[in-house]
C-alpha cells in the first residue's frame, strides 16, 4: 500500500513539473513568435502592432487574406501599402471576424472568409480620398470615407471582404470589389434584381457574407457589399486610436 501511495505521489511531482516546464517553453515560444513579427515586419505594420492591432491570420488561420491595396488590381492602379502586406485589426473585431469565418464553415465547410482590406493607415485613406477626386465630397464620401473625419478602417475596426472557396476562389457578388456605382449597393439589390442586372446566385452570395457577420455584430452600410464595420465611427474614436 505504502509502495503504491510513493509511487502516486511520485508521477504527480514528475507531470506537475513536466506541465510547468512545457508551459514555460510555451510561453517562451510565444514571447519569441511576438519579438520575430516586431523583427521581420515594416514600419508601418510594426506600428500597428504596437498600437495593440493584431494581425487576422494570427487569430484564424483559415481566413484568406489579399490586400487589395498592397497589389496593383485596386481602384487607384497602383500598389499604395507598399511594406504592409498583412491584416492588422483592433483585437475585438478580429475575435468577431474568427467567430464569422467558424459560422460560415459550419454552414458551408468549403467556403472561407477572403479579407481585401482591414486596418487601413490615414496617409493611405488621404490617397484613395483625392483618387477619387473626379466624385463631388458628397457623392465621394459614400465610396471612400473622407480623411477630415477618418474612415472606421483607420481605427482598425472596419473591415472589407468576400466569401472564397477554400482554395481561394472568390464567389460572385455581382460586382467586383470596390465597383463604385448602385450595382453594388445592398439597398438596391431587390431593384436590381427585378430588373436582372443582379442574379439570384449573386444576391444569395451577399445575402450569405451579410448574414455571418451581422450574427455576430459587424454592420453593413448602404453603398458597399463588401465593407463591414465592428463600430459606430463616434465609437471607433472613443476607444481606439487612429492609424497615422
Ligand atoms: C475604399 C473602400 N474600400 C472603403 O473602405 N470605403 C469606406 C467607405 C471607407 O473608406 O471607410
Ligand atoms: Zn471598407
Amino acid at each position: 500500500m505504502r509502495k503504491h501511495i510513493f509511487s502516486l505521489l511520485l508521477f504527480s511531482l514528475i507531470s506537475s513539473s513536466f506541465e510547468a516546464k512545457h508551459k514555460s517553453v510555451e510561453n517562451e515560444e510565444n514571447k519569441k513568435s511576438a519579438k520575430s513579427q516586431m523583427a521581420s515586419t515594416c514600419e508601418y505594420e510594426k506600428k500597428m502592432l504596437q498600437q495593440g492591432l493584431v494581425n487576422v491570420r494570427e487569430i484564424d488561420a483559415s481566413i484568406l487574406v489579399e490586400l487589395k491595396y498592397s497589389t496593383t488590381d485596386n481602384f487607384v492602379g497602383k500598389d499604395v501599402y507598399g511594406c504592409i502586406t498583412n491584416c492588422f485589426m483592433q483585437k475585438r473585431p478580429a475575435e468577431m471576424l474568427k467567430k464569422a469565418n467558424t459560422l460560415l464553415q459550419k454552414k458551408h465547410p468549403n467556403y472561407r472568409l477572403l479579407v481585401y482590406d482591414g486596418g487601413r493607415p490615414l496617409s493611405i485613406q488621404k490617397v484613395l480620398w483625392s483618387t477619387l477626386s473626379q466624385y463631388p465630397p458628397r457623392e465621394r464620401a459614400k465610396y471612400v470615407a473622407n480623411p477630415a473625419q477618418g474612415s472606421i478602417h483607420n481605427y482598425g475596426s472596419a473591415v472589407d471582404l468576400t466569401i472564397a472557396t477554400a482554395d481561394g476562389k472568390a464567389l460572385d457578388m455581382g460586382t467586383k470589389y470596390d465597383y463604385f456605382g448602385e450595382l453594388a449597393y445592398p439597398v438596391k439589390e431587390d431593384y436590381f434584381l427585378a430588373k436582372k442586372k443582379l442574379t439570384k446566385q449573386q444576391v444569395a452570395n451577399r445575402i450569405l457574407l451579410r448574414n455571418v457577420m451581422e450574427a455576430v455584430g459587424f454592420m453593413h452600410i448602404d453603398y458597399e457589399w463588401w465593407h463591414f464595420n465592428a463600430v459606430s465611427r463616434r465609437e471607433a474614436k472613443q476607444i481606439y486610436q487612429i492609424i497615422e
